[in-house]
């Protein structure tokens, strides 16, 4: 059996999001067993490892560590923002097929090397469209985050107005960082630049900004990855969808997505004697990120008032406010 001692150590790595040191406590484990002689134990516990190490890509083969980058200076400074936000793939709670979708696109970052044996380019170029709060800008982290790579958010506003007629130029810059540092590139709010070319009181500034775009997202040959996000798909020039190698849609979250999304925010309190049913009713309609924010304010409510007790009642009193408050 692991020691209080090795328990400790298990859970302080977790808590500090140390895989390797987290994995080499569990194989020290494993070792223990072993010597004691228990040997289907101590193997159980290794293959467990294995396997955990490769979904989290931490094993000895794993993608390099992040590079120390820092945030962008001189031109570049206000128009690409780093972002640490270090989110794991557990966190995202997505419907099986979008979830599926990032796995792939994962799958073929990883494996880039032995595709390129075969002429084959990973896919890098990825639009996300959905509703508000979906999971969009969490996706983009989580794959920088899982391939060890640095995220940067692209200032759509600083773009489009403080550089009025150097835009263009301005892209440049970016799409030159994008080939020289490999990382995800997140343009959010995508629309603000993806808008139709022919609709209404479009602005010649934009449409110039967005030809360029197409250009640059077309002749690049970078090894980063582009991720433009909208919550307007519709909005979009046709001409843009064919520039990207996948798209993918993000959706409100089901009765199954609403309960795992509870589930993982009430992860420290006992969630035995919730309703499930009346639960994931209520919170049909809204997005990921309000049944996160509904839940942390029932899960406040209950430390403040109620000592760490959650009911049904409390959770869905805070669902019924996010309603209200998107009526409103
Ligand atoms: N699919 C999800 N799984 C788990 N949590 C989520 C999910 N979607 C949203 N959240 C929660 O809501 C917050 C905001 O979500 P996020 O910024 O990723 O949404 P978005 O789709 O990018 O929204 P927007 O289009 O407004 O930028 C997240 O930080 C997280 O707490």
């Amino acid at each position: 059996m692991a020691t209080a001692e090795q328990i400790k150590a298990l859970l302080k790595s977790h808590a500090d999001r140390d895989d390797q040191r987290f994995y080499a406590i569990a194989l020290q484990v494993a070792a223990q067993e072993a010597r004691q002689g228990h040997h289907k134990l101590a193997s159980e516990i290794k293959a467990l490892v294995e396997k955990s190490q490769q979904a989290a890509n931490v094993g000895p083969t794993a993608a390099k560590p992040i590079p120390l980058v820092q945030q962008p200076k001189g031109d570049l400074k206000g128009l690409l923002e780093l972002t640490h936000s270090p989110v794991r793939s557990g966190e995202l709670v997505l419907t099986r097929e979008v979830r599926e979708r990032l796995e792939r696109v994962l799958l073929e970052q990883r494996q880039k090397d032995r595709l390129a044996q075969f002429g084959l380019f990973p896919r890098r170029k990825l639009l996300f469209t959905g509703p508000p709060g979906t999971g969009k800008t969490m996706s983009a982290a989580v794959l920088a985050n899982e391939l060890k790579l640095p995220l940067y958010t692209i200032v759509l506003d600083n773009l489009i107005t403080r550089f009025m007629g150097e835009t263009a130029a301005k892209l440049r810059l970016i799409f030159d960082h994008i080939k020289q540092t490999r990382a995800v590139y997140l343009f959010d709010e995508f629309d603000a630049i993806g808008t139709q070319r022919g609709v209404q009181n479009d602005v010649g500034e934009i449409r110039r900004v967005l030809n360029s775009f197409l250009l640059f997202v077309e002749q690049g040959t970078s090894e980063s990855i582009i991720v433009a996000a909208t919550n307007h798909p519709e909005l979009l020039d046709k001409a843009i969808y064919r520039r990207f190698d996948d798209i993918i849609q993000f959706e409100k979250p089901g009765k199954d997505e609403i309960r795992q999304l509870i589930e993982n925010r009430l992860a420290l309190f006992n969630t035995d004697t919730l309703v499930w049913d009346r639960l994931t009713a209520a919170a049909e309609g809204l997005s990921s990120a309000d049944v996160t924010r509904a839940c942390e304010d029932a899960a406040k409510e209950a430390v403040l008032y109620h000592e760490t007790r959650i009911t049904t009642a409390l959770i869905i009193k805070a669902i019924e406010r996010r309603h209200m408050k998107k009526r409103n």
